[in-house]
């Protein structure tokens, strides 16, 4: 099996700081096979241990990593009630614009509102493809609501999006070859650049009321091999709760986060983050939050749900959450979502399945996964 030893893996989830991979090999097509043959090794070494990693080498632009972020906060500075002209709903297929605290995270008992707003985008998919025998059809297929109210941003949103599908199968070419899988692995049917059910968000961050950010005080920071204090994954104390119109329960927490703690549903994740501001935090096997402190030039990534079930469980989706730790700088974000085919079947592959490691997963379609997630994510 290709990788680490187990007890290699137990002791690399205990990590302090997050790999950083130079990807150059995969972008470079006159690079040698062993040159790549490294970098897949890396990749699935960091997929194993960490779930998280940094990538540099990429071969993005400078200009148009930084210019969107940019465009971004502009168009998160016009008024409220022209961010609403692209209101998300069941209506819009779930894509547009969320006002901040539309989105929540779920925990056992309850939700909590998380302190940020954002524009959800999909792949773009006819609401009426026919769905497969014994299926709905998909309430997220449908086309976009673009940022139309600020032309530059959404060329150069539509721009960046097929930058970041192009960067993402790179990055799975290279896990494909680090897993010993045929390079091409992840395209055509499965997850190709044509058949990918692309996830993007853009999300704004304004500062944190003050009890988060003395929370934030405490991960461990990315490049500091200290261990840092142990912050508990329980719920902080219930100050009080109420209820919804549809039953359900909001909790009060004592503290707000900007994004609470989760794991992506898909294959990879990419994150282009602003420079200078720690938000972003991963958890390791200790419940220490360690933080994905921005490193200029480089894309953060994380693998999510589908690549755990192909994967038998080699590799595990790890949890973060977002606390912009700046009292008062509002943060920009981009996740890209490195999705399979919305009709993909995921199941343990049966490389990676033995006497000793029987498949662990049931087979999923891709499409009910995300149904099963998107559908949960509102209060609107
Ligand atoms: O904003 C970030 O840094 C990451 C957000 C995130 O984890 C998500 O949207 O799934
Ligand atoms: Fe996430």
């Amino acid at each position: 099996m290709p990788g680490p030893k187990p007890d290699e893996i137990e002791a690399g989830r205990a990590f302090t700081s997050l790999p950083v991979i130079n990807i150059s090999p995969l972008v470079d097509k006159a690079q040698s096979a062993l040159a790549k043959a490294q970098v897949g090794a890396e990749l699935v070494k960091a997929c194993r241990n960490v779930g998280f990693f940094y990538v540099t080498g990429h071969g993005v632009e400078e200009e148009t990593y930084r210019g969107i972020l940019q465009l971004a906060r502009t168009w998160f500075q016009l008024p409220e009630e022209v961010k609403k002209q692209i209101d998300i709903g069941p209506h819009t297929h779930f894509r547009g614009y969320q006002a901040l605290g539309a989105n929540v995270t779920r925990y056992d008992g309850g939700f909590q509102r998380d302190w940020h707003e954002a524009i959800d985008l999909y792949k773009e998919a006819d609401p009426d493809t026919p769905a497969p025998a014994g299926k709905q059809k998909s309430p997220i297929h449908g086309p976009n609501q673009w940022p139309s109210q600020l032309p530059a941003f959404e060329s150069g949103l539509r721009r960046y999006l097929d930058t970041m599908l192009q960067l993402g199968s790179t990055i799975l070419r290279g896990i494909a070859i680090g897993l010993e899988l045929p390079e091409d692995f992840f395209e055509g049917n499965r997850a190709g650049v044509d058949m990918a059910y692309w996830v993007a968000r853009v999300i704004h961050y304004p500062p944190l009321p003050k009890q988060a950010v003395d929370l934030s005080s405490q991960p461990t920071s990315n490049g500091n091999a200290a261990a840092g204090e142990a912050v508990s994954s329980r719920p902080p104390e219930d100050g009080g709760a109420c209820r919804d119109e549809s039953g359900l329960t909001e909790i009060a927490r004592s503290v707000q986060l900007s994004c609470g703690e989760h794991s992506d549903y898909g294959l990879l994740t990419i994150v282009n983050q602003e420079d200078g501001i720690s938000a972003l935090q991963a958890k390791n096997s200790k419940g220490q939050w360690v933080s994905a402190d921005p490193i200029p030039g480089a894309f953060v990534c994380n693998i999510g749900d589908m690549l755990k079930v192909w994967s038998n469980g080699l590799f595990q989706p790890t949890v973060h959450r977002v606390i912009n730790s700046d009292p008062a700088k509002s943060r920009v974000s981009i996740p890209f979502f490195y999705e399979p085919a919305y009709e993909a079947v995921v199941e343990p592959l049966p490389q990676l399945c033995s006497a000793d490691r029987p498949p662990r997963y049931a087979a999923i379609r891709y499409g009910d996964h995300l149904e099963g997630k998107v559908l949960n994510n509102f209060e609107l």
